[in-house]
């Protein structure tokens, strides 16, 4: 299986966003997985070729590259898997369609869910909100590091905290447990995100 890096970047879905430009700043800068992650009103063929672009720059960088819930356009592009959520295929039926070699996250917000995960099949966990974010809508209460050790506590799988997360707050959450973070605004909202990338990496104690 691909390795599931410490430094998730997430493609910013957001309207009027480069996110080529912002993976190739951050995979320049060490960023070790990346997520595409695309509007939901964006078709599957924009997803794709979103998809295959991001791909190839990760292959040149030897980093792993997961899709967010369109498990479709993974297995189509040939990325190295996929993240999904509670609105997204159940995660027992995402490894079928995937397979054992696939790098399968899933959403887990409290530990009954990630037991649960990681029984039908989840390599590693996305866990959060760990502080809020303006970068996602409709999400609940920000669970705090104490949430995020309390999932860390129940599973031996990666736990990847995600949410509000900045470089300064990555050492509250590697504490209790968390293998690493997942970033859509620390990155892609700063001025240098190169600068930014190589700030979160420090903090994870990944220095290049
Ligand atoms: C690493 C990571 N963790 C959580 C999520 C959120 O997934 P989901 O709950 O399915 O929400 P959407 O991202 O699909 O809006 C994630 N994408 N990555
Ligand atoms: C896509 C997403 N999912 C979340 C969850 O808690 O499930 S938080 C989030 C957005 C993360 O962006 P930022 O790093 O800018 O806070
Ligand atoms: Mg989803």
């Amino acid at each position: 299986m691909p390795p599931i890096g410490r430094l998730h970047l997430i493609t910013d879905a957001r309207p009027g966003r480069d996110a080529l430009a912002v993976v190739a700043a951050a995979l320049a800068a060490g960023a070790d997985t990346v997520q595409v992650r695309v509007p939901d009103d964006a078709t599957d063929r924009e997803a794709y070729e979103l998809t295959v672009r991001i791909l190839a720059m990760c292959r040149d960088s030897g980093v792993t590259c997961l899709v967010n819930d369109r498990l479709h356009v993974a297995l189509a592009a040939g990325a190295d898997g996929a993240h999904v959520g509670a609105d997204d295929l159940p995660v027992a039926a995402a490894r079928r369609i995937l397979g054992a070699e696939a790098v399968l996250g899933a959403t887990a917000r409290d530990p009954q869910t990630a037991l649960r995960a990681v029984r039908d099949g989840a390599s590693y966990l996305g866990v959060g909100p760990a502080f809020a974010t303006r970068t996602k809508d409709g999400l609940p209460d920000p669970i705090g590091p104490a949430g995020i050790a309390a999932v860390a506590r129940a599973v031996a799988v990666p736990v990847i905290a995600i949410g509000g997360i900045t470089a300064t707050r990555v050492p509250d959450l590697t504490a209790v447990g968390a293998h690493g973070v997942a970033v859509v605004g620390a990155v892609c909202d700063a001025d240098d995100p190169a600068e930014a990338t190589v700030e979160l990496l420090q903090a994870l104690g990944e220095p290049r």
